[in-house]
């Protein structure tokens, strides 16, 4: 992967600067930057806390994101597989072309383990054909409505903002947990308020969508009170490396984090004990 994961021993958004397609954060990868830097900076007590549950953040376009290391069916495989063997919820993604949400179900399905589906945010009548595809292999599905601005899909498909009534008729038809990805503002929780989603994820993308954005951490302090009042669960990603970090997200109110590119990195080199592995050395 040395074209786009440059293997730092942090990953905390430097070597990979302005890399979208790639491994990085958007244009000078403030916000990816911030959001490692706010883990750190954060004052939480975290005496007598205990992790929070874990899972894999979905990620797709091997091809386009992560140097080809593995075909995109091949890396999905490894990724669940691993989250099967460390005991931690797989998440799958979605993208264009199809193959990359159908990697993902088949690495689902192959690996005899349900997880959680997140489905891009198209046009509904297409996002209600995917949940049809991902209802048999999930407990949980539901939308990003961040990445309506990714760089990686600009020109290649519509992808919109999401309305009330959108994401209403989202919820009504979902027949599993409904969950929305993408959470990091005060519009964002008053929309929030009005579907009520059963799990919200506070999330910037891991800084792809936009630079200089504030730190996950800080948005995740202001937003989780009221989040809380509103969905079973709240889960959050960005940026989150160590143990202490860990802490902090449970000890704020936490459910389950999401851990994105250090287990792209772990699968690359010790591919289905990649996750495995990386939640060794955490420990
Ligand atoms: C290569 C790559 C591909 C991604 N693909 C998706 C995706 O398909 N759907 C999605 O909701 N988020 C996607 N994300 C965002 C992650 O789910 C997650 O929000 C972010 O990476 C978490 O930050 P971290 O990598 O700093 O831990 C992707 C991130 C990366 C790095």
């Amino acid at each position: 992967m040395h074209k786009s994961c440059r293997g730092c021993s942090v990953c905390n958004g430097y070597g990979c600067r302005g890399e979208v397609p790639g491994m990085g954060g958007k244009g000078q990868a403030l916000t990816f930057i911030n959001n490692f830097k706010s883990w750190n900076e954060i004052e939480v007590d975290i005496s007598g806390v205990d992790l929070p549950l874990l899972g894999i953040a979905p990620m797709t376009g091997v091809g386009q994101n992560m140097g080809n290391v593995y075909p995109e069916s091949v890396f999905h495989n490894y990724m669940v597989s691993g989250a099967k063997k460390a005991g931690i919820m797989p998440c799958i993604g979605d993208g264009t072309p199809d193959f990359k949400l159908q990697s993902g179900i088949k690495a689902l399905k192959d690996n005899n383990i349900t997880g959680t589906a997140f489905i891009k945010p198209y046009p509904n009548n297409i996002i209600l054909e995917r949940f049809k595809m991902v209802e048999p292999y999930v407990d949980i599905m539901g939308v990003d409505i961040d990445s309506y601005r990714i760089p990686t899909m600009e020109g290649l498909v519509s992808l919109e903002q999401k309305s009330e009534e959108q994401l209403l008729e989202l919820k009504e038809a979902c027949n599993k947990r409904f969950i929305v990805k993408g959470i990091q503002s005060q519009n964002d929780l008053e929309l929030m308020i009005k579907v009520k989603p059963d799990i919200v994820v506070v999330s910037n993308h891991g800084g792809r969508v936009f630079d200089n954005g504030e730190g996950i951490a800080y948005r995740f302090k202001e937003l989780i009170p009221e989040l809380k009042k509103i969905a079973n669960e709240v889960w959050v990603d960005g940026g989150l490396r160590t143990i202490s970090h860990l802490k902090k997200a449970k000890a704020l109110g936490a459910y389950r984090v999401l851990i994105g590119r250090p287990l792209i990195k772990a699968t690359a080199v010790f591919k289905e004990d990649g996750v495995p592995y990386w939640l060794k050395q955490l420990k």
